[in-house]
């Protein structure tokens, strides 16, 4: 026998677990169940794919078994097992994502814990919320021997080796004594046991046994006619299969019949899943076939960019050991698919309409990966833009459609006019925001990471074009000014020619501005050109780019640029030149951008400010 550690944050969590003032201490069993739900789905896929495996997969079962005069509970599968390895890997440690994020909320907040575990997922650890000992032996289809883990969730563990171990693994808790007090009910309980499966796992395909009776219905939700499921068996069928603790935000429910026919059981989220911009994150779409759990994580089922979606889509017609080279194949569930996300899209449509603060919370949850579909997925650019909502000048705390700024728009505006940048504050106060204020016209203010790819790449909205403030010529003056203007940059032509001359390594035009009214310049994009903020992107991920030179605009109006086309005027260019770069450094720094060689800035005004003396 070897006595092991826990790993620190399995520590942690245990603790967690057994000092829980958690009040809904059932949801201990639901877990088990789960875990031998999943345990059983994974045999007889194994079975499905490895023919030579001398398990008998016939009567696949769960069985609780209770003892009330040695207070122990056993939960029993005859599933895959667990080797040794997996023993101490899964239960020793906890390498799920998102945990030390957990951990670190936890610290922060101490008060709410009961909702943190909830949200995380409780897992097995949740049994030492129930018992001061818990015994598990398991055994996995190859292993000769298996193996017995014991614990009191204290800071280790012992396993051994044991001869005699059934195929699958049961898990026995030595129950802690009842106390009401603690609302710790006696789960030795027949009557309170059945009443748990009833409540939590009435949906597991798997028949759980107690007392040689079938005690669950193993009836699949999305089978039984949509009035007689409960809200409450839909949360708790949601909570099986996504792992999250929150009610769902929306349940979607799809049928279709014919040559291909399929049931759908869909969920939105209330909160982003833990993993939803980490690297490994898993899509949330189980495939069944005729009531057969047959895959996770479905990417044939979903796209990426709809990855928070949780469910199952149960397809009549594929055989069952259908592999994901022959979904990916597969015209039919390529069409099924496209009606999946259609739907998906309508209803977070109506959930907008309908819902507006829900919409409003879901959004700030999930927008963020949505909106990659408008990169990924063209067919439904058009849906997708409709229920995406934007930061914009027209509020400071709310946030806005695009059908919303479109009705809103001016008498012979004909563009959505928007700046991406890094935060609310930098794109307000960047001088490209001048002259659209002065008018009055209304700018969506794009600050996510993904709002630099996509809007390059969607032209328009209800057929007005996307216009960035900070790119190519912003036409928004009228016929005098423009005349005005244009008798102005006759007048100013030798300075801008100098000035160009003069900043040719950062620049590749200086012109005059119609966008600033108080700002002496500022810097801006070809409208096909990548932002600054791009830039720094590619250059994160080790791609290096081309320099890409911008334009210079000055504001013919500021004192600043009068003086400084008065002194061209009178010769002094020599002085000037120090003046220009001064001029192109500021007008960096005020779109919050970043100076090649800052200490020469200081050192030029230093100098400036030391002549004033
Ligand atoms: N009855 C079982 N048979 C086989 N493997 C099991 C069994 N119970 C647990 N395991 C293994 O141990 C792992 C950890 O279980 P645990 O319940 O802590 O977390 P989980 O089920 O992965 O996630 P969750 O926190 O959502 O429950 C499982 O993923 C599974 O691989």
């Amino acid at each position: 026998m070897e006595t092991l550690a826990f790993q620190s944050e399995a520590r942690q969590l245990l603790q967690l677990m057994i000092h829980s003032i958690y009040s809904n201490k059932d949801t201990f069993l639901r877990e088990l169940v789960s875990n031998a739900s999943d345990a059983l789905d994974k045999l007889r896929l194994e079975s499905f794919r490895d023919k030579d495996m001398k398990v008998d997969v016939d009567d696949l079962h769960i069985v609780i078994e209770s003892d009330p005069a040695e207070r122990t509970l056993t939960v029993r599968d005859n599933g895959i097992g667990m080797t040794r390895e997996d023993v101490v890997r899964l239960i020793g440690t906890i390498a799920k994502s998102g945990t030390a994020e957990f951990l670190r909320q936890l610290k922060d907040q101490q008060s709410s814990t009961s909702d943190l575990i909830g949200q995380f997922g409780i897992g097995f650890y949740s049994s030492f919320m129930v018992a001061d000992k818990v015994t598990l032996v398991t055994r996995f289809p190859h292993a000769e021997k298996g193996v017995r883990w014991e614990s009191t969730g204290e800071s280790t563990y012992t396993i051994e080796d044991v001869d005699d171990a059934p195929q699958g693994t049961s898990v026995t808790l030595h129950l802690k004594p009842s106390d009401d007090e603690d609302r710790l009910p006696d789960y030795t309980e027949p009557a309170k046991i059945r009443e748990i499966v009833k409540r939590y796992s009435d949906f597991i395909t798997w028949p759980v046994r107690l007392g040689g009776e079938e005690i669950n219905s193993r009836k699949a939700l999305w089978a039984r006619p949509a009035s007689e499921v409960t809200e409450e068996e839909y949360s708790e069928f949601y909570r099986h299969i996504s792992h999250d603790w929150n009610a769902p935000l929306e349940t979607i429910r799809m049928q279709a019949e014919g040559t291909f026919e399929y049931q759908a059981l869909l969920f939105l989220p209330t909160q982003a899943p833990m993993d939803l911009f980490m690297r490994d994150g898993k899509r949330g779409v189980q495939l069944y076939v005729k009531r057969v759990f047959i895959m996770d994580d479905c990417a044939e089922l979903m796209p990426e960019y709809l990855r928070f979606v949780k469910g199952v889509v149960d397809a009549a017609d594929l055989s069952l050991n259908v592999s994901r080279e022959i979904l990916q194949q597969d015209r039919q569930i390529q069409l099924m698919r496209r009606r999946l996300v259609k739907k998906v899209l309508s209803s977070i449509k109506s959930l907008q309409s309908s819902r507006p603060d829900d919409y409003a919370k879901f959004w700030s949850e999930v927008g963020a990966a949505l909106k990659e579909g408008l990169l990924s997925d063209h067919d439904n650019r058009d849906a997708i833009l409709e229920v995406c909502s934007f930061a914009s000048t027209h509020s400071e705390d709310s946030l806005t459609t695009l059908a919303d700024y479109v009705s809103r728009m001016k008498e012979g505006q004909e563009h959505i006019y928007f700046m991406t940048g890094d935060s609310r504050t930098a794109v307000e106060h960047s001088p490209h925001m001048e002259a659209l204020r002065a008018k009055g016209f209304e700018v969506l203010i794009l600050t996510d990471p993904i709002d630099e790819m996509w809007v390059d790449a969607v032209p328009a909205f209800d057929g007005k074009p996307f216009q960035s403030v900070a790119k190519g010529q912003v036409d928004l003056e009228t016929e005098e000014e423009k005349s005005a203007n244009e008798a102005k940059a006759a007048e100013f032509g030798d300075l801008l020619t100098w000035m160009a001359s003069q900043l040719e390594e950062n620049v590749k035009e200086v012109r005059l501005s119609s966008r600033l009214t108080t700002s002496p310049a500022c810097v801006v994009g070809d409208a096909h050109d990548i932002t600054p903020t791009l830039e720094k992107m590619y250059k994160a991920m080790g791609q290096e780019l081309p320099k890409i030179k911008r334009i210079l605009e000055l504001n013919p109006t500021h004192p600043l640029v009068e003086g400084l086309h008065k002194a061209f005027g009178a010769g002094e260019r020599d002085a000037l030149a120090d003046t220009a770069e001064l001029l192109y450094g500021l007008a960096l720094l005020a779109e919050g951008g970043e100076l090649a060689d800052p200490s020469r800035f200081v050192k030029l005004v230093a100098d400036r400010v030391q002549r004033t003396f």
